[in-house]
């Protein structure tokens, strides 16, 4: 079989330069083309010089993407996608965004949390919402994926088996989550200038993120009742990680064997989701560089509190790895095909 050629727009920014390291691993997949605005005519080793002599490939035109691949990924801030997405589907081109504007299903909320409009319905009525452990019989039916952001993979993670089973309640969920500052991207800011990030930690953007009507959507898929969550992120002074903690009311008579096996039956042949035995808790050092998720869980019995902690590498199943696992779904390929990177023991 032929390898795939993919295309990365937007290359040069942190998720985009990550696609490009995956995709050296991936056995069935190459590397045809990589835009950037800023950088055109430079390698990608020179503006990430641990690519050299691994991806020496030059920044083209976007145009020049479109044209030598046989999948795009975009990933380019919010707002940029619509137009490619368009531009790929009239040349019946796979496209998958890693941005957030195919995410949301209803345009009132992408207008309320982006400021932007649907510039072409029809598009949307095509696009699927890339989280494949909840999704991927819908997303083998698409050419155009919306790859999920990272607190909006690691949160819904956490909860699917008890929501599933209605094990807890849907009113009243709390998502605590902290993120590495990989998730802010490449451009530099005050709030991630070292000395002002180092050594600290604080909430942001406190039950007001663009997250959250995401998480909502997909937790609302999962029960087919409007979910409303507070969520609350943080901004942990590590490059990579995101540690979700998620809080809900346990139903009356659920223990904590019957959700321990409800998770174990869901996520026994999932590829990616390694749920934790009893006792032990999830963490970021554990699944770096790679396309896991963990998942671990917890019965407070004097408060009646169930508490759901997963972590995943935003970079990677928060991001890029997501969008490769998207591709091998859409060129049906075995979902694990060259993701099965081992973290690093410490
Ligand atoms: N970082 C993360 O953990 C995650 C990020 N994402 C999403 O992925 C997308 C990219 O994020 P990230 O890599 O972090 O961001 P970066 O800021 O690191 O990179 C943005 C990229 O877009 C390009 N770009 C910026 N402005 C324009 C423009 N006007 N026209 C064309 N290209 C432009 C930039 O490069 P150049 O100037 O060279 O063209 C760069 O390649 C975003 O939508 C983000 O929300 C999703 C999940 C997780
Ligand atoms: C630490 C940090 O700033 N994180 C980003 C989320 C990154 C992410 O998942 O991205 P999307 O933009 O694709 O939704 C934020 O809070 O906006």
């Amino acid at each position: 079989m032929e390898k795939i050629k993919v295309g990365v727009v937007g290359a040069t920014g942190y998720a985009g330069a990550e696609i490009c390291r995956l995709l050296y691993a991936h056995p069935m997949a190459e590397l045809a083309a990589i835009s950037s605005v800023s950088f055109e005519g430079m390698a990608l080793s020179d503006v990430y010089p641990a690519y050299r002599e691994v991806c020496d490939l030059v920044c083209e035109t976007q145009a020049d993407v479109v044209e030598k691949s046989d999948v795009i990924f975009a990933a380019l801030p919010h707002g940029l996608s619509q137009e490619l997405a368009a531009e790929c589907d009239a040349k019946n081109k796979a496209f998958i965004d890693l941005g957030a504007d195919f995410r949301l299903e209803s345009e009132e909320e992408y207008k309320t949390w982006y400021g932007g409009t649907f510039t072409d319905k029809s598009l949307h009525q095509k696009a699927v919402y890339g989280l494949p452990e909840l999704f991927r019989e819908q997303i083998k039916t698409t050419k155009i994926v919306a790859n999920p952001g990272c607190y909006t993979t690691a949160v819904p993670l956490a909860l699917v088996p008890a929501l599933e089973m209605g094990y807890i309640e849907q009113v009243g969920i709390i998502a605590d989550c902290k993120s590495g500052v990989t998730g802010a991207g490449r451009k530099p800011a005050q709030n991630s200038h070292f000395p002002e990030l180092n050594e600290g930690l604080s909430a942001y953007k406190v039950a007001s993120h663009r997250h959250t009507p995401e998480i909502e959507q997909t937790l609302s898929r999962i029960t087919g009742k409007k979910a409303c969550i507070t969520f609350v992120p943080h901004l942990l002074p590590v490059n990579r990680g995101i540690l979700a903690t998620c809080y809900a009311r346990l139903k009356d008579g659920v223990t904590e064997e019957m959700l321990r096996a409800a998770y174990e039956a869901r996520y026994n042949h999932e590829p990616f989701v390694r749920f934790l035995p009893k006792g032990k808790s999830a963490d970021i050092h554990n699944i770096k560089y790679t396309n896991f998720c963990d998942v671990s869980i917890f019965v407070d019995s004097r408060t009646g509190t169930f508490i759901a902690i997963s972590a995943i590498d935003n970079m990677v199943k928060g991001a890029a790895g997501q969008a490769i696992q998207n591709m091998n779904i859409l060129f049906g390929l075995s979902e694990a095909t060259g993701l099965m990177q081992v973290p690093p023991a410490f």
